[in-house]
């Protein structure tokens, strides 16, 4: 299908990536295939998937560093292979290992990426603003902590201000606390209005920072939409948690609605597809203490999709 095509179909402009039934081999092993998606502008759009599903590859092919086997790719209006010039400004690219320049000290890093670019040094202070590292500006980069580094790599690919930004796994090997700042970060990027395609395989931060994700797997999209309707869709129970004892087990099985009632390690806990009675029940047995309600997760719809459990 050509370009006329998919706008026509897709019926609007501030459309800024699309991706047609894209296709890449290593030898005999499939690592993209028959992968279609289209992103909107200002969009947060994540590609998730365990380990080598074809992210990366996928991503690769849209930033113009690889050639596709086949299918078509459109980024803001231009395919992106063979690489052009003018859409190298307008895209931002933090690739999974950062290099950085050696001996350089934080803000001398982005001002040097800046000055490649032909962009002056205010928008270098705007971006180490934007990312939490002002106070870090004069430290050199062998100093920072790995969420410091992580940062600063997004910063540089933010230095020329691009309209999308791309990042591959910007949250891989960062402890739980650096982890949340970045979500920060990416949401400040956002609010920008930036178009933001990222790959993770933490399926959490997805649900919580994206507006759509894609569920890859074995070089294909199982599924593709907002993370609360994949989660709605899949019309799991909730689960009901209690402590062991706080209410007798068969006053909970004989609530209606009741799928399951399970008791283990000091916890009762109680799946339902309609918790209201069920709440409802602990309250007339003054059975609220430490209560804990847990809805389904991406985590269960990847289990669903694929049979499997998803080990980030
Ligand atoms: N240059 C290459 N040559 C051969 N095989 C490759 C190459 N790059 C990737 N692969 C293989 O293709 C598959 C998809 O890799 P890809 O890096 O796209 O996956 P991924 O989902 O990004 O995984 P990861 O999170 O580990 O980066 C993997 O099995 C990988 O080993």
């Amino acid at each position: 299908m050509g370009y006329r095509a998919h706008m026509s179909r897709l019926g609007d402009a501030g459309t800024a990536i699309i991706v047609h039934e894209l296709r890449k081999r290593y030898g005999n092993h499939q690592a993209v295939d028959g992968v279609s998606f289209t992103v909107a502008e200002g969009e947060f759009f994540g590609i998730l998937g365990p380990n080598g599903a074809g992210k990366t590859t996928t991503l690769e092919i849209i930033e113009g560093l690889r050639e596709p086997d086949s299918g078509s790719v459109w980024l803001l209006g231009h395919r992106p292979w063979p690489r052009k010039k003018h859409l190298l400004r307008r895209i931002g690219v933090q690739l999974q290992a950062s290099s950085f320049f050696e001996r350089l000290t934080v803000k001398e890093q982005l001002e040097t990426v800046a000055s490649l670019y032909g962009v002056g040094r205010g928008t270098a202070a705007d971006m180490l603003e934007l990312v939490g590292l002002t106070e870090k500006a004069d430290t050199r980069e062998n100093k920072l902590s790995g969420g410091q580094r992580q940062r600063l790599s997004i910063a540089c690919a933010l230095a020329h201000d691009p309209d999308i930004v791309f990042l591959d796994e910007p949250t891989a090997a960062l402890d739980p606390q650096a982890r949340r700042n970045l979500w920060d970060v990416l949401r400040a990027i956002r609010e920008r209005g930036k178009t933001i395609v990222y790959t993770t395989h933490h399926l959490d931060e997805a649900e919580e920072l994206c507006d759509r994700v894609a569920i890859m797997d074995h070089g294909q999209i199982l599924a593709m939409a907002p993370p609360a309707d994949l989660v709605r869709g899949l019309a799991a129970p909730t689960r009901v948690l209690v402590p062991a004892g706080a209410v007798p087990l068969e006053r909970v099985r004989s609530v209606p609605g009741v799928d399951e009632v399970a008791e283990e390690a000091g916890t009762l806990t109680v799946s339902t597809r309609t918790p209201a009675p069920v709440l409802a029940t602990l309250a007339q047995q003054g059975a609220l203490d430490g209560l804990q309600v847990r809805s389904a997760t991406l985590e269960d719809v990847f289990l669903h999709l694929t049979g499997r459990r998803y080990r980030a």
